[in-house]
């Protein structure tokens, strides 16, 4: 009889939740604890609806969003009803077993049945706070610190993890930082998983560290993003870090379309999506997908040495007409493509960017000869809403024919490009690859990162712009 030799690859099932939240009444004066909590159940029973399909369709975990229980428009002052005193996951405390341990926690004791009584993980967004003593360093003036939280409940309803957000947005106020970034990750029968919440993507720490340094396969990312063309709408940017960093992405985004937050998905390193990206209704959405439990060791790129192999490509020749334009409050120096195919390097600072198309014929010589389409270069610091040096390479389309709008958000576009090479010599290894799509579509098997000759190709059909992203 032939040995026969199977090489099982093992694999989990994810759900994300894009949940529109019920926001709570906007108010100077705090609500008593008994209305902050009628509130956060009316979330949850929202969550508590996704989590049960999610668990009936399989999966092993369920990721639910950012101020998704307790909304925003906050002071210190009007959190406070909302917040429970969270535990370190050190101390083995299954809420839904022992409720009464650590004090009154409502929200807890639910999220932990739910984890419970549907055998599956949940991840959630709460708010914890710690009382301190005034008179010591960085205790705040009220005298506790308050804290934007992501907990984790295991499929027995134990608490296994709890993080506190790092990089606070703008508004943010009623919470406080950490004095240190907190690295939180845990083992589970489908990998190893890290957790961050929201703008923390785009920092060092802790989102590349639990990567490089802690070697976890699957980021857990509860959001509230609002939406920003050309580079930071939330598929767009949350799938390039799947990618750029070689693991999975389980991004669960709020859903308001006022304030342009939609988005969310299942990230892998290989396959982008399935995801949600809905700005015509209010409606929330449950995506499902099944993963690689060990994704890092099929695929990184954030081993490849861009710079180095930047200084062996050849240098096409710089536009003539080279401009400067303004990309999300950040200066870009931009040039025009001007014929339906050819190459260019354009530079900014320490970045040099080179692009190599060619746009599909009809559409070259005929449809849409009003779309202008750049190039585009950005090495520096961007100073809005937080701090963090960029460099970017860039290649996108004009909001219309006027040059002076290019790096406006533009969502829509026609021209197609039958072939796209973009590469650029950045000083890091983490380099997010976006292509984004006419309607703010993904373009899942229709480019790739080229980790042999270290390039961004784009196959065809690429309407809208691709892009690369980094932050140093
Ligand atoms: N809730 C959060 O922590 C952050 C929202 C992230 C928003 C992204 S990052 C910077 C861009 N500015 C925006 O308005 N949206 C983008």
């Amino acid at each position: 009889m032939l040995a026969s030799f199977w090489c099982s690859v093992k694999k989990f099932i994810a759900a994300v939740y894009e949940h529109n939240v019920i926001l709570p009444e906007e108010t100077a004066t705090p609500v008593t604890k008994q209305e902050a909590l009628d509130l956060m159940n009316r979330n949850i029973d929202i969550l508590e609806n996704a989590i049960k399909r999610a668990a009936q369709k399989g999966a092993h975990i369920i990721v639910t969003p950012e101020d998704g229980i307790y909304g925003w428009r906050f002071t210190r002052e009007t959190i406070n009803p909302y917040l429970e005193d969270i535990p370190d996951p050190k101390v083995n405390w299954i809420p839904c077993n022992d409720p009464k341990r650590y004090g009154i926690n409502p929200v807890q004791t639910r999220l932990s049945c739910l984890a419970k009584q549907n055998s599956i993980y949940v991840v959630a967004n709460i708010g914890d706070k710690k009382y301190c003593n005034t008179s010591e360093a960085g205790c705040p003036k009220d005298g506790q610190y308050n804290y934007n939280t992501a907990v984790v409940y295991d499929s027995e309803g134990k608490l296994i993890a709890r993080y506190h957000k790092q990089h606070l947005f703008l508004g943010e106020t009623q919470f406080n930082a950490p004095h240190e970034a907190e690295i939180v990750s845990f083992d589970t029968p489908f990998g190893r998983f890290g957790i961050f919440i929201c703008f923390d993507v785009l920092f060092h720490d802790p989102a590349v560290a639990l990567v490089v340094d802690h070697n976890v396969d699957t980021i857990l990312f509860p959001t509230a993003w609002m939406n920003v063309l050309p580079h930071l709408s939330a598929i767009e940017f949350h799938s390039a870090w799947a990618m750029g960093m070689g693991v999975n992405f389980l991004s669960s985004n709020t859903h308001l379309t006022t304030r342009r937050m939609t988005g969310s998905g299942v990230f892998s390193p290989e396959n982008i999506g399935p995801y949600y990206y809905n700005m015509d209704s209010e409606d929330g959405h449950l995506v499902i997908s099944e993963l690689i439990a060990h994704p890092r060791n099929t695929s990184t790129y954030y081993g490849i040495k861009w710079n180095q192999y930047a200084s062996t490509i050849k240098k096409f020749p710089s536009g003539t007409n080279v401009f400067k334009g303004n990309v999300f409050f950040d200066e870009f120096t931009f040039t025009e493509l001007k014929e339906p195919q050819g190459s260019y390097t354009i530079c900014q600072n320490d970045l040099c960017c080179h692009l190599s198309y060619k746009k599909a014929r009809n559409d070259a010589h005929k449809i849409h000869k009003n779309e202008i389409y750049v190039i585009g270069a950005f090495d520096g610091l961007h100073v809005v809403e937080g701090q963090y040096h960029l460099q970017v390479c860039t290649l996108l389309k004009c909001l219309s024919s006027d040059l002076q709008t290019c790096g406006e958000s533009v969502d829509t576009a026609s021209t197609k490009f039958e072939s796209f090479s973009l590469s650029g010599n950045f000083s890091t290894n983490f380099v997010f690859p976006e292509v984004l799509l006419d309607k703010v579509n993904l373009a899942p098997n229709m480019f790739k990162v080229n980790t042999c000759i270290m390039l961004i190709i784009c196959f065809y059909e690429v309407r809208l712009f691709c892009s690369c992203d980094c932050i140093k």
